[in-house]
């Protein structure tokens, strides 16, 4: 064999990822007949690990401008997380479990002390300032919406940054410690709203979210200077782009951090 091909033969492509321990697993949402279960992740960050291509490490992966980490799920294929938090020498995801999730299946069953490859991955974005920040997350969306609206306030340019998190129940939503300490944190800067589409309860809106829904909700002094996300699958941001254009909010002319 050639010097060349010798090195093709034992490189490792780009997308493998790096041996991650998971260290702990936190129950958000418990497995029920009415509720699928969330849970986080605890992972640490490899040491002295070796990225190329487009996977870069862990410690460099950006919450706030939508980077996401890529679990390579054995026999199948790398998959997207977003990084729900990350620390000097461990990272979470916060993951729904599907009935006959491949990835989030695997995900489940992963014991404690056990590795996977993983890697951390830009979403290729810049960020848009606006005084006025509004961010929709549909169900489990929340696990990027979140972050960007914790991450938005700690910038401190936004005057104002509001947060719509669609569930099906209450039952359905976690978090809500870390989002009640926000708005302690931020009493004239955070607003959290929430749509229930399956509930109706005091203090949150019910149905489905909609141009209308979307009017009502984001409502800033200077249309100019606001910047729109959304979190959710293909179909909802891209129906969600719509919602807002039909509001005289084109995209991507709006949008909080659009793709290069
Ligand atoms: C950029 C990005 C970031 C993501 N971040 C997260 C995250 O932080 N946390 C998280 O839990 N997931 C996240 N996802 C989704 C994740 O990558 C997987 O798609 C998800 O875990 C389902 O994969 P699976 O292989 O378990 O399910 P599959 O085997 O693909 O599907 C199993 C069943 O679940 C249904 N299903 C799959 N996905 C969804 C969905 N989103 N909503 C409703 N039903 C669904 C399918 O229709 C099917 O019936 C992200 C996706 C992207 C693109």
């Amino acid at each position: 064999m050639s010097t060349v091909a010798a090195v093709f033969a034992t490189e490792v492509p780009w997308y493998t990822g790096v041996p991650t321990k998971l260290l702990n697993k936190t129950t958000l949402i418990a497995a029920s007949t009415d509720h699928l279960p969330v849970y986080t992740l605890t992972f640490e960050i490899p040491k002295n690990a070796t990225f190329t291509g487009r996977a870069k490490p862990h410690s460099e992966v950006r919450i706030d401008m939508g980077d996401v980490v890529k679990m390579v799920i054995p026999n199948y294929k790398p998959k997207s997380y977003s990084m729900s938090a990350l620390r000097d020498d461990e990272f979470d995801i916060t993951l729904k479990v599907y009935p006959n999730g491949r990835a989030s299946g695997f995900l489940d069953r992963l014991q404690i002390g056990e590795e996977m490859n993983t890697f951390g991955i830009s979403a290729n974005r810049s960020r848009q300032k606006g005084e006025y920040v509004g961010i929709v997350a549909y169900g489990v969306g929340i696990t990027e919406g979140l972050p960007i609206a914790k991450a938005e306030l700690e910038k401190g340019d936004a005057k104002r940054v509001v947060l719509l998190w669609a569930s099906r129940t209450f039952d359905d939503t976690f978090w809500n410690e870390d989002i009640a300490s926000l708005m302690k944190q931020y009493p004239n800067t955070f607003k959290m709203v929430h749509i229930l589409s399956r509930e109706k309860r005091d203090g949150c809106l019910h149905g489905r979210v909609n141009p209308e829904v979307l009017q009502h909700v984001f409502q800033p002094t200077d249309s100019e200077d606001a910047r729109f996300l959304s979190v959710g699958t293909k179909e909802m941001m891209r129906m969600t782009d719509e919602y807002f254009a039909s509001n005289s909010f084109h995209m991507p002319k709006h949008h909080l951090i659009p793709k290069m």
